[in-house]
């Protein structure tokens, strides 16, 4: 981490894992340099992303086999709504919820305007997703923890309720991988999604990740029907047949630089059990929930005050919220703002402990004590953060 930052946004783009740049140029030496295409076979690119597959498939609950990366998140949202849709043809709505983050939506309101049949995309509040869901869904797709907020739904609750009513379940697991533990194969949800840029620290356009359930994986009817989720991608033949399984999920030729990149950053998750992960995060979140609360009560806390349901992030409301977060990260505090008025900050044992959380609370409680904030260079929106 460089010298005297807190980093509190893994939660959006996680921290370069030590040793990666030096894992890179190996390989750019020892397997793109030396081997050149032959790479594809003796370096094993082909295969990796079902290998990295497995790997973030262990700490999502995912059998071994049942993950496989590639593309971004928004198109691994895509080809799931596509195929849960063709699952149930007689049905016609799709329900998510209104805390969803933007691009899912986007994504099935694109695939819906391509179909010929009026499909109907339907957000409810959070909490009223599990009443809405009846005999009329299709497809229900929710990423289990907020973006904003934190909030997180009950998974196994609301993948029951789905079944029940005959809908397909789809969870975005993109603030869960990594920041809590899940057990996916457990739900029994047919499709889960995910990014690995964040608490999986794979680095800026890490590949995404889609699991099927094993079950489906042979029957699924993939729409973006690319070579390399072909049968025999090398027979070159004129029409498209599925390959095995997860391989169906796969589009084209996988990004095989980030690939190397998320499989070494994986490296660090050998031997960590998500539930000390969890339990590492909740006493950081706790200690920064009352720290803050203490010091800077204007700031009000805009996740749940109970700790199991929340994810692994906090989040506070402040009008001016996102020239309050310009200052914080130019005074080293790095977390990020989220319209209207969301400061958020994400909370990642894997490097935070609680030394860095007193020292942040400390240059919060400084910035909005002294309005370090109140400077039009803070108020100019122009970031990502
Ligand atoms: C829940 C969720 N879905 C999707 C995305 C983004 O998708 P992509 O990786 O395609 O930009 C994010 C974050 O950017 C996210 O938080
Ligand atoms: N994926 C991102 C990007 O390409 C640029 C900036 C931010 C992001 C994010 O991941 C945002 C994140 N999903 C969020 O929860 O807000």
């Amino acid at each position: 981490m460089p010298e005297g930052v807190i980093y509190l946004d893994g939660n959006s783009l996680g921290p370069m894992p030590v040793g990666v740049p030096g894992a890179l140029e190996e390989m750019l030496h020892k397997e793109w340099g030396a081997q050149l295409i032959r790479g594809w076979n003796t370096a094993g690119w082909m295969a990796q992303p079902t290998r990295v597959g497995d790997m973030v498939g262990r700490l999502i609950g995912a059998p071994a086999g049942s993950v496989v990366m590639g593309d971004t998140l928004s198109v691994k949202v895509y080809q799931a709504v596509a195929a849960a849709l063709k699952m149930r043809p007689d049905r016609g709505l799709i329900l998510s919820d209104t805390g969803n983050f933007p691009t899912d939506l986007y994504m099935v309101e694109g695939l819906i305007s391509t179909l010929d049949r009026g499909y109907e995309l339907r957000t409810v509040e959070p909490g009223a997703v599990a009443d809405a869901i009846d005999e009329t869904v299709a497809v229900v797709m929710l990423t289990e923890v907020d973006y904003r907020t934190g909030r997180m739904h009950d998974m196994n609750a609301i993948t029951a309720r789905a079944r029940e009513a005959g809908a397909v379940m789809i969870w975005d697991l993109a603030h869960s991988a990594g920041a809590i533990p899940v057990d996916i194969a457990g739900s029994e949800a047919e499709f889960a999604v995910g990014c690995t840029y964040k608490y999986l620290n794979g680095g800026p356009g890490a590949p995404a990740f889609i699991y099927v359930r094993p079950d489906l994986a042979d029957s699924i009817e993939p729409a973006l029907s690319g070579w390399l989720g072909h049968r025999d991608p090398f027979e070159f033949k004129l029409n498209y047949q599925p390959g095995a399984g997860i391989e169906r999920m796969r589009v084209g030729t996988p990004p095989v630089l980030q690939m190397t990149t998320l499989e070494f950053a994986m490296k660090a998750w050998d031997g960590v059990d998500m539930a000390d992960v969890r339990a590492a995060s909740v006493a950081l979140q706790e200690r920064f929930i009352e720290g803050v609360g203490r010091a800077v009560p204007q700031l009000a806390l805009a996740s749940p005050r109970d700790s199991a349901q929340r994810g692994s992030q906090v989040s506070f409301r402040f009008e001016n919220g996102y020239a309050a977060m310009q200052a914080l990260i130019h005074h080293d505090v790095i977390g990020d703002f989220r319209a209207p008025d969301i400061m958020r900050f994400g909370f990642t044992p894997l490097y935070l402990d609680a030394g860095d959380v007193d020292e942040a609370v400390a240059r919060i409680a400084r910035v909005m004590h002294d309005r370090l904030w109140d400077r039009p260079e803070f108020k100019t929106r122009n970031r990502v953060t």
